[in-house]
């Protein structure tokens, strides 16, 4: 399944060009959809990037299956690897974790029944820094679920220059089936057991999936008085009067719209003239497409667990946002027309936030999509073939590891005003998250330029650099 795609360059180079391109780019495009609706895709240029063999996981305790995140993540890496010179002889470094720890956790439900959860807590990488990533409470989650997000923590801390290695947590848990008491509960076992790997210079857990300020508070509450003291700094996203930074809940999103933002202009697009879809509509997806909407443009279709929806003329953002913090999904909104799931692929859009979870762009809705730009709100969204496919088709994809960065930056301002005990405004704060951003892109754009790869494999390359970097100088022996 992999590679099986190949990747135009001169389409890619078309696309991250300024906005002159614009116009050798769209004509590119067309032919090369032309192409690829003809089988004829492999006549398009090799290039470095074209993986021929699938990715090979050499650990023995994961068995993952096809398309799963953790072959996804190996792929990529077996992208970068041809551009990292002498650096590539750490490699395999890349594609271990450094430590996994699985948990049982244990918790006395409200019936008075006891339950067993699977809790994970992986530092895939700690070269630069501390162990930083969000904690999922998701049924799907598995140990190499969370190995792959923790994966692409280290990528992500290290393309936006942060001073972080990367990890990342889990239960598999339907939140929703618990109540608030089993959920407080199941959070401080989760958090006692994961103790003896995380702290403020350790590791450093954050909201992701069906987590929260709440979450946050509670976790940071049980590892204080496990250590006897108040250490505001073990968790970022938490609420403000606990240590929490302004501007956190909405970075994530806020990162999307600021990279968005910035790809639109580079392809000499106007904002107010795009039609977009969205899926998933939470933290993420919720506010990156209410900054899109404020900016003139039209959110046409939306998708969440519960449905689809769709609305031609741009939907009211503003209300369905309502509608969904009292309805829990955007089914039942009155101001749109219900759709078939597999159809919000096919949707009319220039641009499309998968802001859900992994591998849902796959290879046959990368061919469906009419978007021209793809903005990875969710980590890991886009299988290799689907990558291969958008490459061919002349769309631009800005991948995870930068396009939903704000997040861990604004989570990093959390952590140094925790430790400064001076916090400052959100303007400020903004300021700092739009300049960290836009530096992080133009590096990764600039990179892409020069080697005529993807924006991924770009990110990758100044990524794993830097971390390759710092395993080499730090040596291997105590
Ligand atoms: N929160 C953060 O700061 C960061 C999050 N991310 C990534 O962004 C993505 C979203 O996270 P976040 O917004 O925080 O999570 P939330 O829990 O706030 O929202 C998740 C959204 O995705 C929807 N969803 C879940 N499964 C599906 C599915 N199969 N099909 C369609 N929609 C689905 C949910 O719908 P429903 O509510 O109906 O289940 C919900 O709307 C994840 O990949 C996460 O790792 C990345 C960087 C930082
Ligand atoms: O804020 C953080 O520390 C991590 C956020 C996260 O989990 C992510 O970027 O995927």
């Amino acid at each position: 399944m992999y590679g099986v795609g190949a990747t135009d360059y001169s389409v890619l180079r078309a696309l991250t060009a300024p906005a002159d391109a614009a116009k050798a780019h769209k004509d590119k495009a067309v032919s090369a959809e032309q192409q690829h609706s003809t089988g004829d895709a492999m006549k398009t240029p090799k290039s470095k990037e074209q993986v021929t063999a699938p990715p090979v996981c050499t650990l023995s305790y994961i068995h993952p299956e096809p398309d799963s995140p953790w072959l996804t993540y190996l792929a990529q890496v077996d992208r970068v690897l041809p551009h990292l010179g002498h650096l590539a002889r750490w490699g395999e470094t890349l594609k271990r974790p450094k430590r996994a720890l699985i948990v049982d956790v244990p918790i006395e439900m409200d019936d008075g029944s006891v339950r067993h959860f699977e809790g994970y807590r992986v530092q895939h990488n700690l070269s630069r820094g501390p162990g930083k990533g969000g904690v999922r409470y998701h049924p799907n989650v598995t140990l190499e679920e969370v190995m792959a997000l923790s994966a692409w923590m280290t990528i992500k801390n290290a393309a936006v220059g942060l001073p972080y290695g990367g990890a990342k947590g889990g239960i598999r848990v339907t939140p929703s089936e618990l109540s608030r008491k089993e959920l407080e509960r199941l959070t401080r076992r989760y958090t006692s057991e994961i103790g003896i790997i995380i702290g403020p210079q350790q590791d450093i857990p954050a909201p992701d999936v069906n987590t929260n300020g709440q979450i946050m508070a509670w976790m940071m509450d049980t590892y204080s008085m496990n250590v006897g003291a108040t250490a505001t700094g073990v968790v970022t996203g938490k609420p403000i009067p606990l240590g929490g930074s302004l501007g956190r809940v909405k970075a994530t999103g806020r990162g999307v719209f600021v990279t968005g933002s910035e790809a639109i202009r580079r392809l000499g697009l106007d904002v107010k003239s795009l039609r977009i879809a969205v899926q998933g509509f939470g933290n993420v997806g919720g506010t990156a497409a209410e900054l899109f909407a404020q900016a003139g443009a039209k959110i046409v279709a939306v998708q969440d667990h519960t449905g689809t929806i769709i609305h031609e003329q741009g939907l009211d953002v503003a209300a369905l946002l309502r509608h969904v913090s009292s309805h829990g999904g955007v089914a039942g909104f009155s101001g749109a027309q219900k759709a078939d799931d597999e159809a919000f692929w096919g949707v009319r859009c220039d641009v499309l936030i998968p802001a859900a979870l992994e591998g849902q762009v796959t290879a046959e809705r990368a061919r469906k999509t009419t978007a021209k730009l793809i903005l990875e709100g969710a980590n890991g969204p886009t299988l290799p073939a689907a990558d291969d496919v958008c490459a061919s088709r002349g769309i631009l994809v800005v991948p995870d590891v930068i396009c939903n960065a704000g997040g861990v930056t604004v989570s990093y301002f959390e952590w140094v005003q925790d430790f400064s005990s001076f916090f400052w405004d959100e303007d400020d704060i903004n300021a700092r998250l739009d300049k960290i951003l836009g530096n992080a892109l133009a590096r990764i754009w600039d990179t892409a330029d020069q080697l005529k790869i993807s924006l991924r494999t770009a990110a990758f390359v100044v990524a794993c650099e830097r971390v390759l970097q710092a395993r080499e100088e730090r040596g291997l022996y105590p």
